[in-house]
């Protein structure tokens, strides 16, 4: 009987849905048991006996095609944007009500990202100022992307604990947006433009010196081995986690 774990993708004719599921087709220990887009029947993925759904679709389809994974017991692997602590909260609860399933939601599967996030977040009490600059390419729907939101996030929270006073900014006219967003008193910048495909600058700035630290994917393919290390890993990990880095041992120097 094949051990191979029957994996599904959500939005499999998407830019990186389809790359996903040619990843999981070309993975010895996976089986692509479908791959379902716009319009197609949720009901397949239980017909196929999927164990893990990778999905990555779109903000408004992400919450209806978790609520049905999860109802029927099926691991979900997350790639798609559009997390706020409220849906965060939704899929605990709706998670709650189904032990022993579990899912990633992952605002980065690129291990360069992450570190990114990780080293900005280590980085964050050191420095009075700090924004994010997120690049894209046009074609992308939402900004700030969901990586650029999450390593705001995870700033803010590292100088809160930090008790670091907030941010110099003595801007008292601006042209609206010329700040970008605030997030949790981080601002954050959106760059689209041709050509690109999805890039992150952290700005760390304190008297006297600066820290840039710059993540490049360059390729769709620099966020597969992240899905797929999710797909093996969610199996075993119940409930929510949140972020490809409690997957990854990454044991930085304290
Ligand atoms: N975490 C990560 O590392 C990464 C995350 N992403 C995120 O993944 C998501 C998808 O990105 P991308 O591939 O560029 O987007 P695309 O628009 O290229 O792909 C999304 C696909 O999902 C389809 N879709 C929309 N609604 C549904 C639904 N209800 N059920 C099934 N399929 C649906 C779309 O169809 P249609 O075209 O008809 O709308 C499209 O084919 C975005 O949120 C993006 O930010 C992207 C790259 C990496
Ligand atoms: O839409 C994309 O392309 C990407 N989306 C994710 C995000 O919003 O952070 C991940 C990566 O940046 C590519």
């Amino acid at each position: 009987m094949s051990t191979k774990l029957r994996v599904a993708v959500l939005g499999a004719k998407g830019r990186i849905g389809s790359e996903a599921a040619r990843a999981v087709e070309a993975a010895d220990d996976m089986e692509l048991v479908a791959a379902l887009d716009r319009d197609d029947d949720l009901d397949a993925l239980v017909g196929a006996g999927a164990q893990v759904v990778v999905e990555l679709t779109a903000p408004s389809a992400v919450m209806g095609n978790l609520d049905f994974c999860v109802r029927h017991g099926i691991h979900a692997v997350v790639g798609t944007t559009g997390w706020t602590d409220d849906r965060l909260a939704q899929l605990r609860t709706l998670l709650a009500g189904s032990p022993g399933t579990g899912v990633l939601v992952a605002p980065n599967f690129s291990i360069g990202a992450v570190l990114t996030m990780k080293f900005s977040q280590a980085a964050a009490r050191f420095f009075e100022s700090a924004e994010v600059v997120e690049l894209h390419h046009p074609n992308k729907a939402d900004a700030p992307s969901g990586t650029a939101t999450r390593t705001a996030q995870l700033i803010a929270a590292a100088r809160a604990e930090a008790g670091c006073a907030p941010q110099p900014d003595a801007t008292v006219t601006a042209l609206d947006g010329a700040r970008g967003a605030d997030v949790e008193g981080v601002r954050v910048h959106s760059v689209r433009l041709r050509g690109l495909l999805a890039h992150q600058e952290v700005l760390l700035g304190a008297e006297g010196e600066t820290l840039t630290i710059r993540h490049d994917s360059v390729h769709h393919s620099s966020f597969m081995p992240g899905i797929l290390l999710g797909v093996r890993r969610v199996v075993g990990a119940p409930g929510l986690t949140h972020g490809l880095e409690h997957f990854l041992d990454l044991n930085l120097p304290a």
